[in-house]
């Protein structure tokens, strides 16, 4: 049988799948919320910098109408770089959104701190154009608000995102509780082996975000994939979010549409003949430079992620 929730390693169950919301547009991600939740779904994984977390509670709320058990929801959402420094506030706006009185996991969306007194409210910019960026932040200090946010209820769980092996190496040594998961992106076009390994040997729970490769879903039609899929009788997709199962990870798949809504729940067994198919499509890619960051924000820093440094 496939796995279908993963313990955390402060003992909360996670889903295996997740319904990501980024680009999920207003009059579209009410009704994608409330459809995944009345149809299987068990997490949603939003953020205050997606601009639609008023929605996203719409679509709770109405699942909730619907019969849907607020305790059977794994909410999670993250704090943007311009609130690293005011980690209850951000979070306060976003359960105000979300018409909650907890999240599940609260992550920190980025470790960079974009200027909290800048020209916007998210995206403050610089008279060249540039993000607005505070340069000596260190993102331990962002940590340590996130550890004193837990103690107050109003998330359940607290962790990273983004964060390379370089950045949870620093983060380690001085965290009281150690982050229960890092999203990271995440296909066989990115493997990024070294992050799941490190995270797995710390007790940190990987979860996998662009499985599809994002915007437009490009990676339905890699080789190995559709090879797997063929074999298997299943869909490019469903080879794409069972991979990152077979790896102990959570997986999130966007998606507005309800017919993909609900296939992208499917998740089979690879055997180590298709996980051995995808890694060497993953070698090659690395052995000829190829490999694919879908989601690289022009912040200007060096996030130490070994393919961008
Ligand atoms: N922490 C972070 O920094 C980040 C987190 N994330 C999270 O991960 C989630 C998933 O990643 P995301 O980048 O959105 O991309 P995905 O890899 O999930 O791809 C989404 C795209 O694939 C399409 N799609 C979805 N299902 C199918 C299907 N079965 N067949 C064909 N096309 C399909 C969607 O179209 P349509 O909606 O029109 O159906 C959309 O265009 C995000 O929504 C977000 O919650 C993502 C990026 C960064
Ligand atoms: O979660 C999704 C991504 O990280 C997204 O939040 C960022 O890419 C953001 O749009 C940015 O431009 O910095």
């Amino acid at each position: 049988m496939v796995t279908t929730t993963f313990k955390l390693n402060n003992g909360l169950e996670m889903p295996a799948v997740g319904l990501g919301t980024w680009q999920s547009k207003a009059g579209e991600v009410q009704a994608a919320v409330s459809y995944a939740l009345q149809n299987g779904y068990k997490l949603v994984d939003g953020a205050y910098c997606y601009a639609n977390e008023d929605e996203v509670g719409e679509g709770l709320k109405e699942a909730f109408a619907a019969g849907v058990k607020r305790e059977d929801v794994f909410v999670v959402t993250k704090v943007w770089a311009t609130y690293n420094t005011r980690v209850e506030e951000g979070l306060d706006k976003s359960l105000k959104s979300l018409g909650l009185d907890y999240v599940d996991l609260l992550l920190v969306h980025w470790p960079v701190l974009l200027n909290p007194n800048g020209n916007h409210d998210k995206f403050p910019t610089l008279p060249n154009g540039k993000r607005d960026v505070i340069f000596d932040y260190n993102h331990v200090d962002g940590w340590k608000q996130m550890e004193a946010v837990l103690k107050t209820g109003k998330t359940k769980a607290i962790g990273v995102s983004n964060y390379s092996k370089k950045y949870l190496e620093q983060l380690i040594p001085h965290a009281t509780v150690v982050p229960a998961v890092n999203q990271i992106e995440n296909h066989p076009s990115l493997p990024q082996q070294e992050i799941v390994d490190f995270c797995r040997e710390h007790g940190i729970h990987v979860m996998a975000y662009s499985p599809l490769g994002s915007t437009g879903s490009p990676l339905m039609s890699a080789e190995p994939v559709i090879k797997i899929a063929e074999k298997k009788g299943v869909s490019p997709g469903t080879v794409l979010l069972s991979y990152h199962v077979s790896r102990g990870s959570t997986v999130l798949a966007k998606s507005v549409t309800p017919t993909r809504i609900k296939t992208n729940l499917e998740i089979v067994a690879l055997d180590d003949e298709d996980l051995k198919l995808l890694n060497a499509y993953s070698d090659d890619l690395a052995s000829k430079g190829e490999l694919k960051r879908y989601v690289y924000p022009p912040f200007g820093i060096d996030f130490g992620f070994p393919d961008k440094s």
